[in-house]
């Protein structure tokens, strides 16, 4: 295992990168500030690291034992988008659920409390500019949930809240031509929503296709559901309904840290969301120092068949993990 190439992977991200990532703004704190007993106290740095692994490209290692049961460290989403089902019911920020509205607003965009809505001026106040019927009507009639979160990074790099590049540290799934010629009609719908809105050409200059194809790569095989663990007392009493009558998930999010974390069909960490898209990894069991951490992408109750064919359609890779190299 190189993990000794750990360190000049991240001193050469950190050259290109110092100023967008947060991942990487993590390792800059964590490794170079010494310690003050006047400071205030900071939490400590979570006990992991990023560092290339045998054969899953990069993954994350434990710097030190983690016991069962750990919370091993939160994650803000660089994005999140919700549902189209959940969107009148959710905070359109955080993807808080919200109580039942009453009929006159349950047509609206909503946010869960004052700071949600001022931190969604980084894309809102964009978003409000142009007329999105036809795009979210593609998305509405094809199922599609991804060209969301396109549009959201879109209206984000207009407002220059972040830079355009800001996926490019993710790693990419490969796309056939046919799969690239699939997503025209909704880059040819985004380009055209911001046309349509007059915005001075040097601020959609970086929205190309090529733009949208790579960042639609990341997304695809980067991209978390998210279903909340704790919710309103309401969804509680009617749960049962709830996940019959409606998606359980109430949106998509994509963050840096967590998508470093390989997949595993027995894995020893585990994503979870309690209230809103902030996510918390935690570990299942005891994780010894240097064991990489991994999650579980998708249901491992499922045969290895059935387990091989999910990961290879949806994320693009055959499982190297103990269970499947054991057959099981
Ligand atoms: C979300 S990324 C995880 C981080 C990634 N290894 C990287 O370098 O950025 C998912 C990709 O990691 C690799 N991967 C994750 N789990 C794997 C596994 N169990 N076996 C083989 N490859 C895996 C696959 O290439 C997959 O498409």
């Amino acid at each position: 295992m190189a993990l000794n190439r750990c360190g000049s992977l991240l001193s050469r991200l950190r050259n290109q990168h110092s100023q967008k990532h947060p991942l990487l703004a993590f390792y800059t704190i964590s490794s170079t500030t010494p310690p003050d007993t006047e400071a205030p106290s900071r939490p400590a740095p979570p006990p992991i690291h990023v560092a290339f692994t045998e054969s899953a490209g990069r993954g994350v290692f434990a710097t030190r034992r983690i016991s069962a049961g750990d919370l091993i460290h939160t994650a803000k989403p660089i994005m999140a988008h919700p549902s189209l089902s959940t969107i009148n019911n959710v905070c359109y920020f955080c993807l808080r659920k919200l109580p039942s509205l009453k009929d006159s607003e349950a047509q609206s965009i909503v946010f869960c409390s004052e700071e949600c809505k001022e931190k969604s001026k980084v894309f809102y106040d964009v978003e409000t500019q142009a007329d999105w019927l036809a795009f979210d009507d593609y998305c509405r009639t094809q199922g599609l949930k991804y060209p969301l979160l396109v549009k959201r990074l879109a209206c984000m790099v207009m407002s220059g809240a972040v830079s355009a590049d800001i996926l490019d540290i993710l790693q990419p799934t490969s796309l056939t031509p046919e799969m690239i010629i699939e997503m025209e009609e909704g880059f040819n719908l985004l380009k055209k929503a911001f046309t349509k809105a007059n915005f001075m050409d040097e601020n959609v200059e970086f929205l190309t296709k090529q733009w949208y194809t790579a960042v639609l790569a990341r997304i695809r095989i980067n991209a978390f559901r998210i279903e909340l663990a704790g919710g309103l007392y309401e969804d509680l009493l009617s749960s049962a309904a709830a996940s019959v009558e409606a998606e359980a998930a109430v949106g998509n999010a994509v963050y840096v840290l967590p998508s470093f974390y390989n997949h595993d069909c027995d894995p020893n960490t585990h994503i979870m969301w309690i209230e809103n898209a902030d996510a918390r990894l935690k570990a299942l069991r005891d994780i010894e120092e240097g064991e990489e951490l991994r999650i579980c992408y998708i249901d491992t109750s499922m045969s290895y068949d059935a387990r091989q064919r999910i990961l290879s359609q949806g994320f693009g890779f055959q499982c190297n993990c103990f269970r499947c190299l054991s057959g099981d």
